[in-house]
């Protein structure tokens, strides 16, 4: 259909000339009733920002520029980042543009219909955002568009302006309030609830006209119903408008506008059929447009099936992040079952009394989650397994405030805007980038500030690396919050509830209030603030290396006079078996303690256990205590997730550190770890239980081989206990797998030689 396309993105202004030749098809749509002159064939460029790529580009149908002003409230577009060199404008544009950009941007200077605009300034909508005022002339020429802004950043109002303007003066025109009439405006959306939520806001900017939402879970006669009425708006998902079509009560012959919005995903395998069927149904002369915050080369390929020499409008850039600029992003390294533990506390301490989304990978782990944090936090589970009814219902709670925890699946990922949610934690990584950038965009939206957090286990570190490269961003590594940082937070939310209490219910309290400051001073008010935190009892002890509730961290210093020998993880078992054998038994992790002068390890153990322990009474020159923070370690401390034994409650089989395998390699492990361990290997815990070799520290020799094998990427190696030879295999899966794992023959003589070389 379409032969060529033209590109306005931050990429080509770099390249070319600010003033930018597109070309154009001619239009049947009636001429522009903007104050600005549109009669140009060029469309002019400005880049007002220093920072390369920072997503400015703006097209305008004349020579002026944006102002500032139009940037403030939106996320890193501020005065600060903007770093206007001034040489890049002439002094006497900039007097003019200053009164004429205001003009561009301000809703009630575009010549839209005094209704329109006057439902936009209701809703606050005064001035366009930087995508709005990109889309603004091209898609009322009547031009097919691509366009890519980053999340939250308007796109809904820049495809709803343009079309509901056009109708507004189209049906204004005809005055066309009949019955029956037939849909001009398709909107096609993912879930059912961005369908709702662009029905609402296509409702509240033109509510002087019909607009209809059609998807499925809901009973089909109210949307007939609303349909046979008339209507000029369809929002809706694949399935059930196909379903409407199918029986005839969902005519598109008429649709002059087609929007898909999270045009990625709709066009994505799974999804483009069923969008196909529905655009056979539309009449071939429209106007397409196709929005997302991801728009990955593939789509725009695809595209071209669709459009019709379609407009490529991209604020992202390809360089640039691909996040929304107001969003800042942690990342947080733990296994799988303190990954629970820790949820609560990061919601306490990262989301300052705001909304939190929880992103899991599956329904279950939603509920599960949901569950689990609802102890102590109110939270609910999103899925597509819940009933749209109760769906609605959860959303609609969560806007509302009355839970400030929703844990859900990508179902939530796409489009949500739900107001004050501050805190993204994707507790299981995302499948693909583009769901990063957009579960991550449901905070910082519409200029404002939030966080990101990415929970990850030791084996998905190069996946966070990754991630890092592909959407162009950087995470800030943090630990988990301490008990100390949580009881803060907590007591700065409950002292921000206060103020929120009412001067009359305070009156109530005050003779009671002066009795306990009477009796108990400080003590009373310090009991209050503990009980409304949610810490009347004190908080349950943790670890300080895996974080996990219900264990304890201790340490062991031995007098040197009285020490015989270093210190090792198995001396320390053997030291608690003496002492105490439960402690010896029960036994987490181990750590030694790096500083050279202290004969010391720390390790985990369960709290009652702990504290028998405590009480014990130990050789003279030994003190074990209890720590609040962990001190230097030898092996760089939790992150390389050492366990000190094959502890016989560990139903995942962790596998022995280097301290461990050192000591304990032949008795316990096979005879390949143990060469890997004399070598100085480091042995990591990975979650498919494959012990993974981390190249960096195999040394040369076999970093040499091991880059001739896997042709210089970082593949893992792992170790095959049975044979004594280190063969590539990235999953314990492959590991076990016969047909997988190489035979001897198959390894690099070489590789064999280094193994005992090192050893
Ligand atoms: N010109 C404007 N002035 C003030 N607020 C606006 C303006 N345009 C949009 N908004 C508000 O900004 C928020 C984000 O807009 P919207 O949901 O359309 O973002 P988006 O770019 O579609 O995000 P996503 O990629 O996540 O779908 C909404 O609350 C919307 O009402």
């Amino acid at each position: 259909m379409a032969s060529s396309s033209s590109i306005i993105g931050v990429s080509s202004i770099y390249q070319t000339n600010p003033s930018l030749e597109l070309s154009r098809r001619p239009t049947a749509t009636p001429p522009l009733s903007l104050p600005f002159s549109t009669e140009k064939s060029n469309f002019h460029v400005h880049v007002r920002l220093r920072r390369p790529f920072l997503a400015s580009a703006v097209v305008t149908p004349n020579s002026s520029v944006l102002s500032e002003e139009a940037f403030k409230g939106i996320g890193g577009f501020g005065k600060d980042s903007l770093n206007v060199s001034e040489s890049e404008y002439d002094s006497e544009d900039e007097v003019e543009d200053n009164e004429s950009n205001e003009d561009e941007l301000a809703v009630s200077k575009l010549g839209l219909p005094h209704r329109l605009v006057e439902a936009l300034e209701k809703r606050g909508i005064t001035q366009l955002f930087p995508i709005q005022r990109a889309v603004l002339v091209p898609a009322l020429e009547g031009r097919d568009i691509i366009a890519r802004a980053k999340t939250g950043t308007g796109k809904t109002l820049a495809f709803g302006i343009p079309v509901l303007k056009k109708l507004s003066t189209d049906e204004e025109m005809r005055n066309t309030q009949r019955r029956g009439r037939l849909p001009k405006i398709l909107v096609l959306a993912p879930t059912r609830e961005l369908a709702n939520q662009v029905e609402k806001e296509m409702k509240e900017s033109a509510p002087y006209l019909n607009t209809v939402c059609i998807y499925g879970g809901v009973s089909y006669a109210t949307q007939q119903n609303a349909l046979s009425r008339g209507v000029d708006v369809v929002v809706g998902t694949p399935g059930r408008l196909i379903d409407l079509i199918n029986n005839n009560t969902l005519k598109l012959g008429e649709v002059e506008y087609l929007v898909l919005d999270e045009a990625d995903q709709m066009l994505a395998v799974g999804f483009e059929e069923d969008v196909e069927v529905i655009l056979e149904k539309l009449p071939p002369q429209r106007q397409s447009m196709l929005f997302s915050a991801t728009m990955p080369g593939w789509v725009k390929k695809l595209s071209r099936k669709y459009l019709n020499n379609p407009l490529t409008i991209d604020l992202v850039g390809d360089q640039d992040e691909k996040l929304a600029e107001g969003i800042k992003l942690y990342a947080l390294s733990a296994t799988s079952t303190s990954k629970r533990s820790i949820l609560g506390d990061l919601v306490t301490v990262y989301a300052k009394g705001g909304k939190t989304i929880v992103f899991t990978q599956t329904k279950r782990d939603a509920d599960e989650v949901s569950m689990a944090l609802s102890n102590s936090i109110s939270s609910e589970a999103l899925h597509g397994d819940i009933s749209q009814h109760q769906r609605e219902r959860t959303l609609n709670g969560f806007r509302q405030g009355k839970f400030t925890v929703l844990v859900a699946t990508d179902v939530a990922s796409r489009g949500l805007d739900i107001p004050n949610v501050d805190l993204v934690i994707h507790y299981e990584l995302p499948n693909d980038p583009e769901t990063f950038v957009h579960r991550s965009g449901r905070t910082g939206r519409a200029g404002k500030e939030g966080i990101a957090i990415l929970m990850y286990t030791g084996s998905q570190r190069r996946t966070v690396r990754s991630l890092e490269r592909d959407v162009g961003c950087k995470f800030e590594f943090v630990s988990p919050p301490s008990v100390k940082e949580v009881l803060e937070s907590s007591a700065e939310h409950v002292v921000a509830a206060l103020t929120g209490v009412h001067p009359e219910s305070v009156e109530y309290f005050i003779p009671t209030a002066q009795q306990l400051m009477e009796q108990q001073g400080v003590n009373s008010l310090a009991a209050a603030l503990a009980l409304l935190g949610g810490f009347s009892k004190p908080p349950s002890s943790r670890s300080l290396i895996t974080h996990e509730q219900g264990w304890t961290t201790l340490q062991l210093t031995r007098d040197s006079e009285n020490s015989r020998g270093f210190l090792s993880a198995r001396s320390v078992t053997g030291f608690l078996s003496d002492v105490y054998s439960p402690a010896a038994d029960e036994i987490g992790k181990i750590h030694l303690i790096a500083d050279e002068r202290v004969q010391g390890a720390i390790f985990d153990l369960p709290e009652e256990i702990a504290a028998d322990l405590l009480n014990q009474e130990l050789p003279p020159g030994n003190t074990i205590s209890k720590i609040t923070k962990l001190p230097a370690l030898q092996d760089d401390g939790p992150a390389g997730d050492f366990y000190g034994r094959f502890s016989s409650r560990d139903t995942r089989g962790t596998r022995g550190g280097r301290e461990v395998a050192r000591q304990e390699g032949e008795e316990v492990i096979g005879s390949s770890v143990v060469i890997g361990a004399l070598a100085g290997l480091y042995l990591e815990e990975a979650e498919t239980e494959a012990l993974v070799v981390h190249v960096s520290i195999v040394g040369a020799v076999v970093t040499e081989h091991l880059n001739a094998l896997t042709k210089g990427t970082t593949r893992s190696i792992a170790s095959s206990e049975d044979k004594g030879v280190l063969s590539i295999c990235d999953t314990y899966e492959q590991q076990q797998d016969p047909r997988l794992f190489p035979p001897e023959s198959t390894i690099p003589s070489k590789l064999h030689m280094a193994l005992p070389m090192i050893n």
